[in-house]
């Protein structure tokens, strides 16, 4: 993806008032899809770390995306000295480092992420921000404000409550695109939070309050592209009445979806014409999806088709790069300067476009030793507790991109290919005051899809997906059969390949250093990997036998207890019944990337390891299909689907 944060455009007058606002000033910025609120925010900082008045003060800046983060901090960091000043977070992961600078001896990673960001709202009440970070902030910057509801609603609330006094902020957003049904799953709720914060900011600050508004559109490169961008108005002025607000939304939808079905078809993922389409182009694509049961289906085709892909993990998704745990493991050393820093890196394989001098200032964030080193202790402590900043934990970029239209918020893509979106149907009353499903919602998730192209729009035909449904339970997809009880495939999570086990143990029979070399320089992302059963005796009764994460035939880890229980529990007919038999096999499953990983320093040791407890291990995707042996009676497999 071509980054809009890092290129430098020449501002249009709208975009200019917004960077030229005082440091203190309170500031609502509006406007509708690529518009340029984000890089108009970048531009902004820009312009706040040049402010002489700013000098000692800290700059906030809190957002939904990582790869957001990322950049900024990427950008940022090549300016001067002043531009360390800016913090650029994710809400949880600023929650979070509040939390454990403020309250170092609760372990807080064990909360849900809700949890921990009510928690630093309290916190924030209490003081916690004044004690615990680096002075009160001087600005604070909020991007996609249309997606702050619930919890994190709250704790920007508490924030900029706290500090009005002094402390400006910049804050900006599109009524039209807010889209986080996932962050509060009560309907009457969810319409209850539309619009809130910005009321909240109007109602606080009053006529403080600079309302700004960006006009033009500069993402869409194309007449047809440009074509969607005539709802955002009209989504972002639904009426406040209920019942009328049901009805406009279900015409824009309508509306939308027809003007997206006069889009090309892009036809079917099993044409080898259409894949060599996606293999060749040379520009960015994403194929947006309605849930993550679509992408999972979608990814397992290209899959199998040998089209090289990626699928947009959630925000809260984090992997450690491999670079991470073999720094750790090549020296014995407990601190190190950055020249020495830079030397060990030399013999490592670092994510590409980045460079040892950002890596030293990102990687010192968390583990900043006295006079200038690097606190080796500290690092390990914070890949083992997940608080690695979030510009090391973001993917790599990738120029095919299956994603839901949840996940794709704020990216932009050359191409984009929509699966065919649903017709709505009169909203079903599924229990007192609640609907099945809400059709401002819908229409606005259609145009944040429609809106993410800079040069086509393309539909494409819907994947059969009758068979993979969503265990809401275990918050996972599954691949079901004809029988409502059949189970024939499980989704597999990021967090399924243990990281308390290292390569090695279990009764793996390979040599664990040959395994960690092979891991860091022979596996690539999209690699297939299977799950094989290393033998039929389960651990305990609420979890499955041991799986050893096979790739290119080689045992390169364990599953770990998550994806046992979970297993255990989708394989069983009800709560008192017994698992009978367990799939020998998972297939169809793919290597995401190999991830740094900080376990069990006396696992690892036993295993043959001496690397401090750090190795590196697997990050799987894919939707597992369990592989039954012949004549094996699987209790709950439906036959005709699961032996295939
Ligand atoms: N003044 C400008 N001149 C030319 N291109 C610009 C300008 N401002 C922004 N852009 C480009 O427009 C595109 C959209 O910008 P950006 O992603 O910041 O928009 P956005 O309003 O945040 O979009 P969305 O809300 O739809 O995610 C980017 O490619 C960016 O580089």
């Amino acid at each position: 993806m071509t980054s809009p944060i890092l290129e430098n455009h020449v501002l249009t007058a709208e975009q200019q008032a917004v960077v030229d606002q005082p440091w203190d000033a309170r500031v609502l910025v509006t406007a509708g899809a690529g518009a340029g609120k984000t890089h108009t925010l970048v531009r902004r900082l820009d312009a706040l770390v040049e402010r002489e008045e700013l000098e000692t003060s800290e700059i906030l800046v809190l957002s939904f995306s990582r790869a957001a983060v990322r950049e900024l901090t990427e950008r940022i960091g090549r300016r001067s000295s002043a531009a360390q000043r800016v913090r650029a977070q994710t809400f949880d992961a600023w929650a979070a480092g509040l939390l454990n600078r403020a309250y170092p001896e609760t372990d807080w990673s064990t909360l849900p992420f809700d949890r921990r960001i009510e928690a630093a709202t309290e916190a924030i009440d209490r003081g916690a921000v004044e004690v615990a970070e680096h002075g009160v902030p001087a600005h604070v910057v909020v991007d996609e404000v249309q997606d702050l509801v619930g919890a994190r609603r709250e704790m920007v609330e508490a924030l900029l409550d706290r500090f009005q006094e002094n402390c400006g902020f910049t804050v900006v957003g599109d009524s039209a695109q807010s889209v986080y049904g996932f962050q509060v799953s009560d309907p009457d709720l969810r319409a209850e939070e539309t619009d809130r914060f910005r009321d909240w900011l109007r109602a606080s600050f009053g006529e403080d309050l600079v309302e700004l508004f960006l006009g033009e559109n500069f993402r869409a490169r194309t007449e047809d592209v440009r074509s969607a961008l005539r709802f955002g108005p009209q989504l972002q002025r639904l009426p406040r009445d209920p019942g009328a607000a049901v009805a406009e939304a279900e015409r824009i939808h309508g509306d939308l979806r027809a003007l997206l079905l006069t889009a090309p078809n892009f036809g079917s993922l099993d044409s080898e014409f259409v894949q060599a389409a996606l293999n060749d182009y040379p520009g960015t694509t994403a194929i947006l999806c309605r849930d993550n049961g679509q992408a999972l289906m979608v990814s397992g085709r290209l899959a199998d088709a040998g089209v090289p892909h990626s699928v947009q993990r959630s925000a809260q998704e984090r992997s450690a790069p491999v670079w991470i745990a073999g720094l750790l493991a090549s020296t014995s050393a407990s601190t190190l300067q950055q020249d020495r820093f830079t030397e060990l890196l030399g013999d490592l394989e670092l994510p590409p476009g980045s460079s040892p001098e950002a890596l030293w200032r990102s990687v010192r964030k968390v583990a900043r030793g006295a006079r200038g080193v690097l606190d080796l202790a500290a690092l390990h402590r914070a890949l083992a507790e997940q608080r690695l900043p979030d510009e090391l934990t973001a993917p790599p970029a990738s120029s095919l991109v299956v994603s839901t239209v949840h996940r794709a918020k704020g990216l932009e893509f050359d191409r984009v290919l929509i699966v065919e979106p649903r017709v709505l149907k009169e909203p079903r009353r599924v229990a007192k005051k609640k609907y099945d499903y809400d059709p401002a919602a819908e229409a606005r998730l259609l145009y944040v899809a429609m809106t993410r192209a800079r040069d086509d729009l393309y539909v494409l035909d819907t994947p059969s997906t009758w068979q993979v449904r969503k265990d809401g339970r275990l918050d996972r997809w599954y691949l079901g059969g004809r029988s409502s009880w059949a189970r024939n495939g499980i989704e597999i999570l990021g967090d399924d390949v243990s990281h308390a086990l290292p390569p090695g143990a279990e009764d793996l029979q390979e040599d664990p250093v040959g395994l960690l070399e092979h891991l860091r320089t022979g596996v690539a992302p999209g690699t297939r990997a299977e799950l094989a059963l290393l033998h039929g005796i389960p651990v305990a009764p609420d979890q499955s036998p041991p799986y050893a994460v096979t790739v290119d035939g080689r045992h390169v880890a364990v599953v770990s207890q998550r994806f046992r229980t979970d297993l255990c529990r989708m394989l069983r007919r009800n709560a008192h019944s017994e698992v009978e038999n367990w799939p020998p096999l998972i297939t169809g499953l793919r290597v995401d990337c190999v991830e740094s990983v900080a376990g069990d320093a006396a696992a690892a040791e036993r295993a043959g390891l001496d690397n401090r407890g750090v190795w590196s291990a697997p990050r799987l995707c894919g939707l597992g299909r369990f592989q039954w042996y012949d004549g094996q009676a699987p209790t709950n497999a439906d036959t005709e689907e699961g032996s295939a």
